[in-house]
């Protein structure tokens, strides 16, 4: 067994990252942290976990750092690459659910995030963990990045195509939707159900942090300068997410040579999934797993594709990844913790 420490457990991944740990045949959660929590039963936080044999929520300073052997950093950026930098030398394995470690040029990450990268030798040492593009880097990693959950689904859309020099790297558009989760715990009155529970509405257009990331993994899997049109929105949703991605096929391709590249991509991976011919996938088929799901369609406007991918975002787009990462790291099975089914309906 390993022992495992939650950051930020009192947030909406941490929670997630306890649903799943304490499934999980090889991880012993030995700490859970919060910030204004601290000091709380997490029973108290999380009624549904009392039947849980949980630590108390503590503060990260107040964890005995000895005997543990993974951290999962459920915490907002900033916060995050502070406390990562204090613990770093003390835990074998750090998997950070944050962007702060996502982006490796530290003059972009503080265009973007607003603040300096203070650890910029911690930052050189970090893997990006979108698992199934990332498994011979992951595989004894101290420090995982994992992506943030509109990268995660746009880039599992988006990769296959990508690599096999399918897609060009112009004019990718990617329109994508997020449950509410997607902004963590914290009380906003743009956040209350009577601002959202019957609407929707575009955010970040044009700005959102999320785009300059996608554009560093399709440049650097390209080897061309590449740069999306990326809108994210909000939607009357609790958890998941859907990414409907326009592309345009480079010369004397075809959606059939599109869907046959990502059948070989994706085939033999346990967590993503080619829809039939014909068929979108829905959130709904993802709900509170591990799992992908992703359509392929001939769009109207010849020589342009459409590529619809669905996650949870609490799961696939953060703590079920983050769990993931860490099996891939031990060179463990990638499901184990992960065998959720998804809820339905
Ligand atoms: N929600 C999502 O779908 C996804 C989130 N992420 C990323 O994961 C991280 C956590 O997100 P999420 O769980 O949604 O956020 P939440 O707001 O739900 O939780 C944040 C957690 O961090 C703690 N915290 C807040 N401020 C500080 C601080 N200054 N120092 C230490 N701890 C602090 C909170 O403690 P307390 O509640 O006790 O005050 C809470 O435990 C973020 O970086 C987020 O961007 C990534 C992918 C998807
Ligand atoms: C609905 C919503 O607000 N979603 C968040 C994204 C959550 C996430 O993945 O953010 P990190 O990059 O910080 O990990 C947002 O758009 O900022």
């Amino acid at each position: 067994m390993k022992n495992a420490v939650i950051l930020g457990a009192s947030g909406y991944t941490g929670a997630e990252a306890v649903r799943l740990i304490t499934g999980h045949p090889k991880l012993r959660l030995t700490a859970l942290t919060g910030h204004s929590r601290a000091g709380e039963r997490y029973a108290d936080i999380y009624p549904s976990t009392a039947h849980l044999d949980l630590p108390d929520v503590v503060t990260a300073g107040d964890v005995d750092w000895a005997d543990v052997d993974v951290v999962f950093a459920c915490l907002p950026h900033g916060a995050s690459q502070d406390t990562i930098a204090t613990i770093a030398d003390k835990v074998d394995t750090v998997i950070d659910l944050s962007a702060d470690f996502r982006l490796r040029d530290p003059d972009l990450y503080a265009k973007t995030y607003g603040r300096s990268h203070d650890h910029q030798g911690l930052l050189g040492t970090a893997v990006y963990g979108l698992t199934e593009f990332a498994r011979h880097e992951l595989r004894g990693a101290k420090l995982v990045a994992c992506p943030g959950c509109y990268p995660t689904c746009s880039l599992l859309a988006l990769l296959p195509g990508i690599n096999a020099g399918l897609i060009s790297t112009d004019n990718i558009i990617i329109d994508a939707k997020s449950g509410v989760t997607g902004a963590g715990r914290k009380a906003l009155q743009s956040l209350a159900f009577s601002e959202l529970s019957d609407g929707a509405h575009a955010y970040g257009v044009g700005t959102h942090r999320h785009a300059p990331e996608i554009d560093q993994i399709l440049t650097r899997s390209s080897g061309k300068e590449t740069m999306v049109s990326f809108t994210p929105h909000l939607i009357p949703m609790n958890r998941g997410m859907i990414a409907t991605c326009y592309v345009t096929l480079t010369d004397g391709q075809s959606v059939d040579d599109l869907r046959a590249a990502y059948h070989a991509a994706y085939d033999d991976e346990p967590f993503v999934h080619i829809e039939a011919a014909g068929a979108a996938p829905q959130t709904r088929h993802i709900r509170a797993s591990n799992h992908c799901r992703i359509g392929i369609f001939a769009d109207r406007v010849p020589g342009r594709a459409i590529i619809i991918s669905v996650i949870d975002n609490l799961t696939k787009g953060s703590s079920g990844q983050a769990v993931q990462n860490y099996n891939a790291t031990q060179g463990w099975d990638e499901t184990l913790g992960l065998h959720v089914q998804p809820i339905f309906p």
